[in-house]
């Protein structure tokens, strides 16, 4: 399929929107009122330093809500707000945080029903208005709706469509795409749609692996078994790894991005040569500047002295989960939370691991005074953060009258 005339075609069409309705400012206001919060502000107008009784809050010096996920939540508020007595779908979570997609279900936003693993479309009339969500859609689900005639609000980052576009231009040129990212996250499968060949590899460790396979060969089964959800259809390790473009999920890693794209540079110069590396090889970060910023604020905060670290963000979110993970790295007792309600009491918290399974520390508050590094995923609203800052507050305040 051109993916690229589908989608130039659908901009065209006067079903598709992907600029909003011209009601920015009341969505702006609407969001402010309910997701940001004067603690917060405070604590950035103080040089992200805040100290009450026992407890001194430091801030990263970026964190939550980013430029697209702003937009698409802003968005999705304007289609309800132009669209009263319409119904809308959205075919995913618009981001990953639990209480902004409540909001959407409250807003009478309804999910696409998922039937045995699989979304059903059939819901959608010709008429009905359905938002597309920051991570974007696959092609063919764009397709589906379109020919069922339904008004699509676009509402993907554009930092996303970026990605897509590099896995076309491989396409273009007959280069596999080496895809750093999660096979099972709504972003790379979207992204995967728009490309050509793909091998999506989750880590260092997997791309190593692929790196050992295009030098030295291997077992063909295995590979194929090891990467049978993540690779395109008829996908061939003897054949469809002879060149190879880099592209990124817009949330990974980005130290680890970086190690993968030279790994594979320095694997294609080695079995094809200097000259020759341009013919198997070619490479373009696609992480996204909100990513790069927060991962770079946490590298800087977990220098600090810190007694421990809270990461807040919706547990299926993959740019808070990298930041649990480099405070993890640190061996700063660290506790990725998407509420206040994890937090049961001093002695007890709920968190993620980085695993993703939940685990429950006890006795993690320390005594005394203490330091408490805070940052929060590109999907987190800062109401979420300062209502477990205040928590945080109150049962210190309540140990120390003890
Ligand atoms: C929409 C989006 C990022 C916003 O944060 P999210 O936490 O919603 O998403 P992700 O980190 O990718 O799991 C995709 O780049
Ligand atoms: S994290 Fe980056 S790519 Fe994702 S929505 Fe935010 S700005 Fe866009």
């Amino acid at each position: 399929m051109d993916t690229k005339a589908f989608k130039r075609s659908l901009q065209h069409s006067e079903n598709y929107n992907r600029k909003g309705f011209g009601h920015q400012a009341e969505a702006t206001t609407q969001l402010q009122s309910e997701y940001q919060s004067s603690l917060i502000q405070e604590i950035r107008d103080r040089n992200y330093i805040f100290t009450t009784g026992d407890v001194t809050i430091r801030l990263a010096q970026a964190f939550g809500f980013c430029w697209g996920v702003e937009r698409a939540v802003a968005m999705a508020y304007e289609t309800r707000q132009h669209f009263p007595n319409q119904r809308i779908w959205i075919t995913n979570e618009i981001i990953h945080n639990p209480s902004v997609n409540q909001r959407m279900q409250d807003m009478n936003i309804q999910f696409i029903p998922v039937e045995a693993g699989k979304k059903d479309f059939s819901v959608v009339e010709t008429g009905d208005v359905v938002i597309l969500p920051a991570f974007g859609a696959s092609v063919q689900e764009m397709q589906i709706l379109h020919d069922q005639g339904c008004q699509i609000v676009d509402t993907t980052c554009p930092w996303v469509s970026k990605v897509w576009n590099t896995v076309e231009k491989h396409k273009k040129i007959a280069f596999t795409s080496i895809i750093h990212g999660k096979y099972k996250h709504e972003e790379t499968i979207a992204t995967s749609s728009f490309a050509g060949k793909y091998l999506i590899v989750l880590n260092l460790q997997e791309a190593q692996y692929v790196a050992d396979y295009i030098l030295n060969g291997g077992d063909r089964q295995e590979f194929l078994q090891k990467f049978a959800r993540a690779c395109s259809a008829g996908f061939d390790p003897d054949q469809d790894l002879e060149r190879v473009g880099i592209a990124n999920q817009t949330t990974m890693l980005k130290g680890e991005t970086e190690q993968i794209g030279k790994l594979f540079e320095r694997t294609m110069m080695q079995k094809y040569g200097t000259i020759e590396l341009n013919q198997h090889f070619q490479s373009f970060n696609t992480i996204c500047d909100a990513t790069q910023e927060r991962q770079d604020a946490m590298l800087e905060l977990v220098q600090e002295d810190l007694d421990l670290m809270l990461v807040v963000g919706g547990f299926n979110s993959s740019n808070t989960a990298q930041l649990q993970q480099i405070a993890a790295a640190k061996g700063i007792p660290s506790y990725h939370i998407d509420c206040v309600e994890r937090i049961k009491s001093a002695n007890a918290i709920e968190y993620r691991q980085l695993n993703g399974q939940l685990a429950t520390e006890q006795n993690w508050l320390p005594h005394g005074k203490i330091i408490v590094g805070v940052t929060s995923g590109a999907s987190t609203p800062d109401k979420v953060v300062a209502d477990i800052i205040q928590k945080i507050f109150a049962l210190k305040a309540l140990a120390s009258a003890l």
